[in-house]
């Protein structure tokens, strides 16, 4: 099939390169020129695992081009995915306007049948929206506009896109499903489902699948700091009902609370549906308070133990993304615990696998940016652990014990176990389970 794909970021970028390997010929649209010039040298402009072998091969085939020119994407293609920024506005409901300015220009550009796939995160009623920015232009028969959610995750998403748990499609065009359901075949191989639906409930399954989650996090993170007061060890109750079937065992991990470019901002979104439908959604308030909350747990952790005195204190945090395997820093955690611990005169050294760039645009030369995990260690009063990477699960605890000042460690992710820790001597604080005191 033909196919244009106009925003290559995380979504767009990833749904085009999996387009193409299943043999379609892929045309990507973006506005950022530079980003549009790295890519037609292959260079992806993200960290995304597996993603860069995938883009090549298909760069080299011929199966997928960038473009800046949106037009001769849409003359050539079938079926036009939009994977364009939603962004909260100041009232925290989604910006439509990338959306709604690319209908526009789609509406001068079609002359014969095409699909308009909204794979953004839109709030209900946005493919009405675009239906009748069109029809203000086109004939009804030349265009119809399906409601295809994205599910992937950052980190994971090339896997998580060619074998999706579920397809969700939103269409009442009997020709537009016969469409989409060809197009998506070669991912749901395995048996996964691919759910036809209206558009308006297409668009609330991906709020409501994100603000559910969000919701895991949020009454865990509650349970976990349940469990500090009460002696019991929020990992061995994660555990204990995770394996009840009926909760599932995924999600349940505690932290400091949920970023990225999707939670906080679909739990506002969907919050603000309600609102504007005179509809006082409860949950919601209490996951995005629980979540601000919980972002700031470890600071106040690390400013109760040093008595509110961090002027001059040396940090060195490892982990900055918002995740794992992603370098992408969106309402990262470690961007606010970073400007706390600046503001309360702290010295801060950083440590990320990829993330480190990203950061450097926002604080500059206010902190230090360490070539490995364990250079910042050298005379720090503390490790902060931010981001549960791989690399920091097995560390060289030797080493650390040797460049530490004092043998202190503040974990957001329960990354060590406590036996470990106080086999070392160390005193740790992390989410949801007692403190060790250590020796120092
Ligand atoms: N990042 C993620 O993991 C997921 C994101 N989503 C949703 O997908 C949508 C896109 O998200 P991301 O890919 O993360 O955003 P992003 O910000 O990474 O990428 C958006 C791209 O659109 C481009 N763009 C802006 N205006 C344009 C225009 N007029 N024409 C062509 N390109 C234009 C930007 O230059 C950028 O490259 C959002 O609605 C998001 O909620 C859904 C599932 C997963
Ligand atoms: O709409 C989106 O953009 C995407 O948002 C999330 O994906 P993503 O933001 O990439 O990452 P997650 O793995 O969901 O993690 C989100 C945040 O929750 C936190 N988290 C996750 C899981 C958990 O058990 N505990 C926890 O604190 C993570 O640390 C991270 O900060 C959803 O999982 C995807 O299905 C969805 O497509």
């Amino acid at each position: 099939m033909k196919i244009a794909v106009v925003g290559t970021g995380y979504v767009g970028l990833v749904t085009g390169t999996c387009f193409a390997e299943t043999g379609n010929i892929v045309h990507c649209v973006d506005v950022d020129k530079e980003k549009v010039s790295k890519l037609k040298k292959g260079i992806c402009p993200i960290y995304e695992p597996g993603l860069d072998v995938l883009l090549h091969r298909n760069i080299k085939e011929n199966r997928i081009v960038f473009t800046t020119d949106l037009k001769l994407a849409v003359d050539k293609s079938d079926i036009i995915f939009l994977a364009l920024p939603t962004p909260p506005g100041e009232d925290g409901s989604a910006d439509l306007k990338y959306i709604l300015e690319v209908a526009q220009k789609l509406a001068t550009i079609i002359t014969k049948y095409k699909i308009i796939v909204n794979k953004s995160t839109v709030p209900v009623g946005t493919a009405d929206k675009v239906t009748a920015i069109l029809a203000e232009k086109l004939p009804r028969e030349l265009f119809d506009v399906v409601s295809n959610p994205e599910f992937l995750r950052e980190g994971i998403a090339v896997d998580d896109f060619l074998k999706p748990d579920r397809v969700v499609i939103g269409t009442t065009s009997e020709r537009a499903k016969t469409i989409m359901h060809e197009l998506y075949q070669p991912f749901v191989r395995q048996g996964n489902p691919i759910y036809f639906m209206d558009e308006r409930s297409a668009e609330m399954t991906k709020y409501v699948a994100n603000s559910y989650l969000a919701m895991r996090i949020s009454f865990m993170n509650e349970v976990a700091n349940l469990c500090e007061r009460t002696g019991a060890n929020v990992d061995l109750v994660r555990i204990g009902i995770g394996s009840d079937s009926r909760i599932g065992k995924r999600f349940l991990f505690p932290g400091i609370g949920y970023g990225g470019s999707c939670f906080p901002k679909d739990v506002k979104a969907l919050h603000y549906t309600a609102k504007a439908n005179k509809y006082n959604f409860k949950l919601l308030d209490t996951v995005m308070q629980v979540n601000a909350q919980q972002k700031k747990i470890l600071f106040q952790k690390i400013k109760k133990y040093y008595k509110n005195d961090l002027k001059g204190k040396q940090f060195a945090i490892w982990g900055l993304s918002f995740k794992p395997e992603t370098d992408d820093i969106r309402e990262a955690p470690s961007l606010e615990l970073i400007q706390d611990l600046l503001d309360a005169e702290a010295k801060v050294s950083v440590y990320d696998p990829v993330a480190m760039g990203n950061v450097k645009k926002v604080f500059g030369s206010k902190v230090k940016y360490q070539k490995n995990q364990y250079e910042g260690l050298k005379n720090a009063d503390a490790l902060v652990i931010v981001t549960e990477w791989s690399e920091f699960r097995n560390p060289d605890y030797e080493r650390m014990v040797k460049y530490l000042k004092s043998k202190v460690i503040f974990d957001g992710r329960n990354v060590y176990s406590l036996e470990k820790m106080e086999e070392l001597g160390f005193y740790y604080n992390s989410i949801g389970r007692r403190t060790i005191h250590g020796k120092q």
